[in-house]
């Protein structure tokens, strides 16, 4: 898959996952079959060969699901070893501390999919060369409180300005009652950790997400 899919994507943090008593894998099922277009995979505390495990884990059975982007958090390592395995991983997310984006590139291929990390205008350098730009946090978040300042749906709007045609997923304390305003800002995707992760039922909370976005019509650009 080399352009990233508009709508809901999940971030799917295992220790998030964990804590609610979801398994990853399931999780990632759940949401897909719900309509979720990306998926990625988030483990921050996990060391590497876990996390190389996870991914291939999340791959196979995401097998006979509706397409849908796979790409790993941080580590372009990770996205290599798990192709390596046979596993479909469409790229990665990188941020600030991660590969520099046409590190990445090189290292992936023209097909992959590249995010990065650039909250604002002037993070946007990175962007060069990349596929979308992740943007936030759009509100302060317990998933991830050193996220930096909130940008605001205002910061938001410049980030999309800024990103110059490049598609921007909106992540940070979002959920379905936000699926308007993402879209009037022009945002391309939100992103969600617990609005799924966390959920009783991640497969239903990712149905809710994905009708709220598709109620919303896109702004023309
Ligand atoms: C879609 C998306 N946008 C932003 C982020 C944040 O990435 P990063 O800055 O690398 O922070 P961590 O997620 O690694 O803590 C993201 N993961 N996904
Ligand atoms: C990974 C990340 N980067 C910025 S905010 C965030 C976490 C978003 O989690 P949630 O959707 O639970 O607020
Ligand atoms: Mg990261």
């Amino acid at each position: 898959m080399s352009a990233l899919p508009c709508g809901i994507y999940l971030v799917l943090d295992a220790d998030v996952c964990t804590r609610a008593g979801h398994d990853p894998a399931g999780v990632a099922v759940a949401a897909v079959r719900a309509g979720v277009g990306t998926v990625q995979v988030r483990a921050k505390r996990a060391g590497v060969r876990d996390l190389v495990a996870l991914t291939v884990a999340v791959a196979d059975a995401l097998r006979g699901s509706p397409p849908a982007a796979l790409v790993v958090d941080d580590r372009v390592d990770v996205a290599l070893a798990a192709r390596a395995r046979g596993a479909r991983v469409d790229g990665v997310h990188v941020g600030r501390h991660d590969l520099e984006t046409a590190d990445a590139r090189a290292l992936l291929g023209p097909d992959a999919l590249v995010g990065v990390s650039a909250a604002r205008p002037e993070h946007m350098a990175a962007a060069v060369g990349a596929d979308h730009v992740g943007s936030g946090p759009v509100r302060l978040t317990p998933t991830k409180p050193e996220a930096g300042p909130a940008i605001g749906f205002d910061g938001l709007r410049a980030a999309v300005v800024a990103a110059d045609g490049r598609p921007v997923v909106a992540i940070g304390g979002l959920g379905a009652a936000d699926a308007p305003a993402l879209r009037a800002a022009g945002v391309h995707a939100m992103a969600v950790v617990s609005a799924v992760c966390a959920a009783p039922d991640p497969g239903g909370a990712a149905a809710r997400l994905v009708a709220a976005w598709q109620q919303v019509p896109a702004v023309a650009r």
